[in-house]
């Protein structure tokens, strides 16, 4: 597995208004939405291409388009679907699957409530997002579940992740291809699994409280 952690300034403000407990949930919502589309543009660096013949007003040249099979971005609900739109934006041909799951805030065990996607991923590129990687329990249960279906190149953008979730990443998915692309590794995971100093709980900053 391989970290990236995107060190721009335009990344550190936006993520520090987002952290601001006095952010209100359209803000919120439209911060995460920029940040993911400058997390994108780090984490769409080896998206496949291929070579394709153009002709410009002026000569004929060679470029590139994204190539077949299509990306799948896959959102994990609730908190991915805040960035969903800032994804694709950067990648229009792609397909979106979505993963819904859900971490008991008491045992912090991860579980899946719905997906939808395609049951074959064979030789698929997939971008997987979840704003917070914090024991690392829902993220390991997603990329093993596209790992199961075949995808070869898997890649997680996250906004925040905690060191703990980041080892426990490190040691389930040993030797897999999958790279993690984040703002920030924080400082640790407090006592009720939540990461410091983080920014909350993502889905009900973006969507209110669920329950
Ligand atoms: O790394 P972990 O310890 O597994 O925690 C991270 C997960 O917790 C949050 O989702 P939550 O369960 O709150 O669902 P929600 O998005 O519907 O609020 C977050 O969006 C991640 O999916
Ligand atoms: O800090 C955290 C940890 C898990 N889920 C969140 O939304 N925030
Ligand atoms: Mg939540």
């Amino acid at each position: 597995m391989r970290i990236h952690v995107v060190d721009h300034p335009l990344v550190a403000h936006k993520l520090t208004t987002l952290r601001d407990k006095r952010t209100d949930s359209p803000t919120f919502r439209r911060l995460a939405d920029e940040l993911v589309t400058l997390l994108a543009y780090e984490a769409t660096r080896d998206v496949r291409t291929e070579q394709v013949d153009i002709d410009t007003p002026v000569a004929r040249t060679t470029g590139v388009k994204l190539s077949y099979p299509r990306p799948l971005v896959v959102p994990i609900l609730r908190a991915g679907l805040g960035m969903l739109d800032g994804m694709v934006r950067l990648l229009p041909t792609a397909e979106v699957g979505f993963l819904g799951m859900i971490r008991d805030e008491s045992t912090l065990q991860a579980s899946t409530y719905a997906a939808r996607m395609p049951e074959d991923l064979t030789g698929r590129q997939v971008y997987i997002l979840d704003p917070m990687l914090a024991t690392g329990g829902t993220l390991v249960a997603a990329i093993k579940e596209m790992i199961r279906r075949g995808a070869d190149d898997i890649t997680a953008v996250v906004l925040l992740a905690a060191p703990e979730g980041v080892e426990i990443m490190e040691r389930e998915l040993e030797g897999t291809p999958v790279t993690v692309v984040t703002a920030s590794v924080d400082e640790r995971l407090n006592e009720n699994g939540y990461i410091v100093p983080g920014l909350g709980d993502a889905g009900d900053r973006m969507y209110g409280q669920a329950d």
